[in-house]
């Protein structure tokens, strides 16, 4: 068993995130604090709200890491790595609102246990001759388009077919509205039941890279737990289906057979970033509107720049409500993984999009630490007014801001 590497975590987190390295902090969490995640905390004893960092628990740490964490920490951890890699759906939910948490030191924790989930994946990968175990393929369309209905059975065809299917949807609603688009409905009712299906929605609020951040991670959480196929749904909506392009292997997109105005929604940058269109509903009085669609979108595909050397964007017809289709464009996006994988650009692709991971963490803590600092805050409500009054510009607001963070 590989031990957390928490001298990693160290390095990756901006020395802001952190008020002291992690050693220096031997508080222990109170029961309450995760009770959301799990109910293995003990409360510490009446007066003892902080507890030394343990020596006695030793399961899979190294005595420096142990320095680092308290022993029901070290306890919760073991339990949920433990739980996850051994495919259990309760461990796999628990991680993944680990690192949903808002709670600092929880936040802390859950770093600890994608270290150690990515250090089992990355052997898990040169087990498989470097070559990724899960393939995640990202699907985006306006809503509407089927793409619930399209999960639902091609998730079921690959459950049948022995893969285990974990689906992460990413609700751009929830980060600007509070509201949702897809967690209000009951979505994908014969998948949730399937004990090889996993299903998850985002969390309820957060900004856009919060929502980057968690659904990058849960990804990871996701393949540690051994679901081989990792399917992220979005919304065309705001920017989350550029967010998820940067995260999956394929991206997909779903047009319904519709056009004009209800097809205006659809971004010309996202047609550019998708491997494959599935034109839904193709069934029915549908088919012929489909397939003008189909036509229109494989003209309009030619006209674009080549994202990739080992493949061509391709345009495809199904109905998730007579399975036209379904098998065949799975089979397509096999063959974009097979060819991906020979030529090397999906584990390349996988190399870039660690940065991209990254620089929207990085973006996200460094936001967090400016909105929350105190000198910024005392004066932004004033800089603010005088902004929108038009008395100073927002460039010297946005400097004066800049430099009060900077100077303490
Ligand atoms: N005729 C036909 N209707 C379909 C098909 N797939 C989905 N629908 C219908 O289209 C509507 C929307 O389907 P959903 O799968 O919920 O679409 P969605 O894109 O997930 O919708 P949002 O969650 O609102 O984004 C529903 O009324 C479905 O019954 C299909 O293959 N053929």
């Amino acid at each position: 068993m590989r031990p957390f590497s928490v001298s990693l975590l160290r390095h990756i987190t901006a020395p802001h995130t952190l008020t002291a390295p992690l050693v220096t902090k031997t508080r222990c969490l109170h029961r309450g604090i995760f009770a959301a995640s799990s109910s293995s905390i003990q409360s510490p004893p009446p007066g003892h709200s902080r507890c030394a960092p343990s020596r006695s628990v030793s399961t899979g740490f190294s005595e420096h890491q142990v320095q680092d964490l308290c022993g029901p920490e070290l306890r919760l951890l073991n339990k949920l790595y433990d739980g996850l890699v051994g495919g259990q759906r309760a461990s796999l939910a628990e991680c993944i609102t680990l690192v949903e948490t808002q709670h600092p030191r929880k936040k802390e924790l859950a770093q600890v246990l994608l270290q150690r989930v990515l250090a089992y994946r990355k052997e898990q990968e040169s087990q498989n001759g470097g070559k990724p175990v899960a393939f995640r393929v990202g699907l985006s369309g306006p809503p509407g388009a089927g793409k619930s209905s399209f999960i639902e059975v091609v998730g079921k065809m690959l459950t049948a077919r022995g893969h285990k299917v974990s689906v992460l949807a990413v609700d751009p609603s929830s980060c600007t509205t509070g509201g949702s688009l897809l967690g209000d409905k009951t979505r994908m009712t014969e998948l949730s039941r399937d004990m090889n299906a996993f299903i998850r929605p985002s969390p309820a609020s957060g900004t856009l890279g919060g929502v980057t951040r968690t659904t990058n991670e849960a990804i990871v959480l996701c393949e540690g737990a051994g679901y081989d196929i990792v399917l992220v749904e979005t919304v065309g909506v705001g920017q989350s289906e550029f967010a998820v392009a940067d995260m999956v292997d394929m991206f997909v997109l779903l047009i319904p057979p519709a056009g004009g105005d209800e097809l205006q929604g659809i971004k010309r940058g996202i047609i550019e970033r998708a491997d494959l269109v599935v034109v839904t509903k193709s069934d029915g009085d549908l088919v012929v509107p489909a397939r003008r669609i189909q036509a229109e979108y494989t003209s309009a595909l030619k006209l674009l720049r080549r994202q990739s050397k080992s493949w061509n964007p391709k345009v495809m017809r199904a109905s998730s409500q007579t399975n036209e289709g379904i098998p065949e464009a799975w089979a397509v996006m096999q063959s974009y993984q097979d060819a991906m994988l020979a030529s090397g650009e999906l584990q390349r692709r996988r190399q870039a999009q660690h940065k991209v991971w990254m620089w929207s963490l990085i973006q996200e803590n460094v936001l967090l630490h400016f909105s929350n600092h105190p000198g910024v805050r005392g004066a932004l409500p004033q800089l603010e007014e005088k902004v929108t009054k038009g008395a100073i510009s927002p460039g010297l607001a946005a400097d004066l801001l800049l430099k009060t963070f900077l100077s303490s």
